[in-house]
């Protein structure tokens, strides 16, 4: 089974403007509201891919209806730890006029002990061979380290886990060794001294986690498109030239194919195709809204993957 595990789920509100005028009253054109939070998105993904996957996390108990509805209605598995408060709400801003998207994400509720430990208990009881996605900020009253702690819990039980996580989350994160991680480029500079204009430093960073016992690094680089990183082989992934409409959960949507392909055993360049097609396939789509498998399907005709 595939398990996602979302900390901080979050409303995505993505407003459109002509552009924003600091200081003075802006009108809003149009909005559009998704559920959202890495792991919930990883989720919406893997279930338009066909697959099964369970939402773990935690959700806030005040507008927790709003989610439940929503991974009801999708035939999403759920089993969140419910935590006083309520879950954020947060902005992506467009701004038609220059074509300036803008990510406003709040702070969220936060946790007390308890329900991180049963959050914990839960994930302690996973089977063998389960392939586990933690991804997304980490709400307050949760330690920066919890991901480690995950990863230590589960990892003798030969779980894969892939990690997508920015700053001191990360930082901890790799120190318990996860199976996979997905930085973009921002994200891979928290942990490795690089070059970010020059292909060749990017690979060689990837390469230093993958010899410091991770065993498989995906680089996402937006629209310079993205690198596989294994012990046997570097795969580089060319972008495709997209009409940009959201490149909220592009990340997500590359982290639901890998979850998929691993579990299925696909060979690191199926996995690569795929996860190109679904990450082109979430910059095409609104918000964070459900992705089209057909479109994902003939994307992946138009992906062209080169070893490098
Ligand atoms: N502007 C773009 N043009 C073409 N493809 C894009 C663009 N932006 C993203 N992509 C595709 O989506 C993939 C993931 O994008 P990106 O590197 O921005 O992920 P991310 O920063 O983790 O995203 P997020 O955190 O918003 O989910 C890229 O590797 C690429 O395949
Ligand atoms: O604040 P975090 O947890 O880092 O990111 C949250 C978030 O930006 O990530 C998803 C896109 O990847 C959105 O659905 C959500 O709003």
């Amino acid at each position: 089974m595939i398990y996602t595990v979302t900390l901080n789920p979050a409303i995505d509100k993505t407003i459109f403007l002509d552009s924003m005028r600091k200081g003075e009253v802006n009108r809003i054109k149009k909005v559009i509201k998704d559920v959202g939070g890495k792991g919930i998105n990883v989720s919406k993904v893997l279930k338009v891919l066909g697959k099964e996957s369970i939402v773990l996390g935690f959700l806030g108990s005040d507008n927790k209806k709003y989610f439940v509805d929503f991974l009801e209605d999708a035939n999403i598995n759920h089993d969140f730890i419910t935590v006083d408060g309520e879950n954020r709400t947060n902005l992506k801003i467009i701004e038609l006029d220059s074509d300036i998207h803008t990510d406003i994400n709040d702070i969220g509720f936060s946790v007390d002990e308890e329900s991180v430990n049963l959050l914990l208990n839960r994930i302690s009881s996973l089977d063998e061979d389960d392939v586990v996605v933690l991804s997304g900020s980490i709400p307050s009253g949760v330690s920066d380290d919890i991901y480690r702690k995950i990863i230590e819990t589960i990892k003798h039980k030969n779980a894969k886990v892939i990690l997508d996580a920015d700053g001191k989350a990360l930082i901890e994160g790799i120190k318990a060794k996860p199976y996979m991680i997905k930085p973009n480029v921002h994200e891979l500079k928290n942990i490795v001294d690089f070059d970010e204009n020059n292909m060749d430093s990017i690979v060689e960073a990837g390469k230093k986690l993958v010899n410091q016992g991770i065993e498989k690094v995906l680089i996402s680089m937006g629209e310079l498109g993205s690198l596989y990183i294994t012990k046997k082989d570097v795969l580089y992934a060319n972008p495709l030239k997209l009409e940009v409409k959201s490149t909220v959960g592009a990340g997500d949507s590359m982290v639901a194919a890998i979850a998929y392909g691993i579990e299925d055993d696909l060979f690191d360049l199926e996995i690569l195709k795929l996860a190109s097609a679904c990450g082109a396939c979430a910059v095409m789509t609104e918000g964070s809204k459900m992705l089209n498998k057909d479109i994902i399907e003939t994307i992946k005709q138009q992906i062209n993957i080169n070893r490098r």
